[in-house]
């Protein structure tokens, strides 16, 4: 596989069309599916779990969260700020809830941030609320033992730009102590090159000061307890696995603890969807990594 540089047009606007490599589905019908499990798995979870919807983190509409909280919240617990996928234009909190009921059943509150999608949000405003809605979270509440992030896609992207954020202006410096980033965009350039862009509109400036792997900091002791996971679905395109192998090499160079995954057996959609299941095997790991810390 060349480079994305050397790529027609018509062959990155396959690499970064995560449905038309899906091995179960055809591209509508893989969409489809992935609105109704989410939306489905979402309704499932709210009918049972104790629930604070539509918190405002801030002032605009799109700023608000939707938070599970665990069953016997009597101590500190851990807290995991799920970051939704669609590439910054589709899909919204209220169809995040769907990955909670392993989590909060073992302890876990779970909290799906919600941020304005293109074109009213651009990828510089996202990037601001998302990690104001930590800063938010980690002011509010006072009883969270420590805070993952976990996102899918656009969300991994997200979460991976809230790690390389400088807490300074944000009058507040949380505990992250791991991140779960799910078949994500790292290098947000080649994007730029593609229909993805057109609601996004974003320059080659604004995509690479949005990119993670060209934002990684150097880990400050305090971050060496922080836990990396980037973990790439088997039936990812070529272009999303190279994404994940190189910001995993930069996290890596950096300093930082990271591993990375394949999962195999998945594609885009279902390496996230089946996070409802507490047997999957990235909900072992993610409920792994949060008990050993
Ligand atoms: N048009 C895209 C849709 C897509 O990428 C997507 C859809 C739902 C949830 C996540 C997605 N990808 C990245 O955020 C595709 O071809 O798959």
């Amino acid at each position: 596989m060349g480079k994305w540089q050397e790529m027609t047009r018509e062959e990155l606007e396959k690499q970064y069309a995560p449905s038309r490599w899906s091995h179960r589905m055809d591209k509508e019908a893989v969409i489809e599916a992935h609105v109704r499990e989410v939306t489905e798995g979402t309704r499932r979870a709210q009918a049972t779990m104790q629930t604070l919807l539509h918190v405002p983190y801030g002032g605009s509409d799109g700023e608000k969260l939707d938070i599970y909280l665990p069953t016997d919240p009597s101590e500190a617990f851990p807290l995991v700020l799920y970051i939704h996928g669609g590439y910054w234009q589709f899909l919204s909190k209220e169809v995040s809830g769907f990955i909670t009921p392993p989590l909060v059943t073992q302890g876990i509150a779970v909290v799906a941030v919600g941020y304005d999608l293109a074109p009213k949000g651009h990828l510089d405003l996202m990037v601001a609320q998302v990690r104001r809605s930590v800063a938010f979270i980690v002011q509010q509440y006072s009883k969270i033992s420590g805070v993952y992030l976990c996102g899918h896609s656009a969300g991994a992207h997200l979460a991976a730009m809230v790690l390389s954020t400088d807490w300074e202006e944000y009058g507040v410096t949380p505990d992250i102590k791991g991140a779960f980033l799910v078949s994500g965009v790292y290098d947000l350039e080649p994007i730029t090159h593609t229909s993805v862009n057109n609601l996004l509109q974003m320059s080659r400036e604004v995509a690479r000061r949005n990119s993670p792997v060209l934002c990684v900091t150097a880990a400050k002791p305090a971050r060496k307890a922080c836990e990396v996971l980037i973990a790439v679905a088997q039936h990812d395109s070529p272009e999303f696995h190279r994404q994940s192998q190189e910001y995993f090499q930069a996290l890596r160079s950096a300093g930082w603890r990271v591993s990375l995954l394949d999962i195999a057996d998945t594609d885009h959609f279902d390496v996230i969807e089946k996070l409802y299941q507490g047997g999957y095997i990235l909900t072992q790991v993610i409920l792994n990594m949060i008990s050993r810390a």
